[in-house]
């Protein structure tokens, strides 16, 4: 397999992650609930460094009808970004590393009083082959897609932007409720379990209260959007393991 001058540090990223398949209670370690709609759980730890709010933020959610691929190829695609990101104005791929690996600079909508935000950062979607696996559910498979900040020769930054560095992880689990009638395995076998953990470091200034509400607001929003969107687009489509 070619690798690539950021594999290593992918890997690292992924197996640390992959710690959190533990589903350690999510209530335990600091993780404070921010909200709650439905299967979708939100979590904060309150983290300061250097003056900067970075409250790491994690989710879990469960939803039926797609499988862990998918959801984890249209959160990585970059072609469909768009579709169902909307705080993203300027969005490139700088390099395309290999077919699973790109690495994207985007903007993000300004939000008044903080300057603009943009991210550089390495995107990659892995299959895990052996993870760790919990209680009695048994996963039939588990994809992974990080996105980390990184540098790039190439950027063209658009001017006036506070570089965000940022740690993100998109895990899915696919289970399977086999049909009683023996029959083939159809949508409504499927059950995605989603943990979403994103550290994101706004590398300037911006107020708490700012930060903390568009978190609270923004992030259970991006995640029914997206959840919602792989559903619609995956529907009348042959089932991706
Ligand atoms: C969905 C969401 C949640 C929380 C904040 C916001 C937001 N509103 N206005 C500016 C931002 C903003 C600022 C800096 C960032 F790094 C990201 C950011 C968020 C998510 C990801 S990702 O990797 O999960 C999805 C790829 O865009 C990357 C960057 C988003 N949007």
């Amino acid at each position: 397999k070619v690798t690539h001058e950021h594999s290593e540090a992918l890997n690292q990223r992924i197996k640390e992650h992959l710690a959190l398949l533990d589903h350690s209670d999510p209530d335990a370690n600091g993780w404070e609930q921010i909200t709650e709609d439905g299967e979708m759980k939100v979590y904060r730890k309150e983290l300061v460094q250097d003056g900067l709010i970075c409250d790491p933020l994690k989710a879990v959610h469960s939803v039926g009808l797609v499988t862990a691929k998918e959801m984890c190829h249209y959160f990585w695609f970059p072609d469909v970004r768009r579709d169902w990101e909307e705080t993203v104005d300027v969005f490139d791929v700088l390099e395309t590393l290999d077919e699973a690996t790109t690495i994207n600079y985007q903007t993000h909508k300004q939000v008044w009083p903080a300057a603009q935000r943009d991210c550089l950062y390495l995107s990659s979607m892995v299959k895990v082959d052996n993870p760790p696996s919990v209680g009695d559910k048994i996963p039939h498979d588990t994809w992974i897609v990080c996105n980390f900040s990184v540098d790039h020769p190439e950027a063209n930054p658009v001017s006036g932007c506070v570089r965000a560095l940022i740690e993100v992880a998109l895990i899915c689990q696919t289970f399977i409720t086999l049909p009683k009638d023996g029959g083939p395995i159809t949508r409504d076998c499927l059950q995605c379990d989603i943990i979403y953990v994103a550290n994101v470091n706004p590398g300037g200034w911006a107020p708490a209260s700012v930060l903390r509400s568009i978190y609270k607001r923004e992030y259970p929003k991006f995640l029914n959007r997206f959840t919602n969107y792989v559903q619609q687009k995956t529907k009348d489509l042959k089932l991706l393991f």
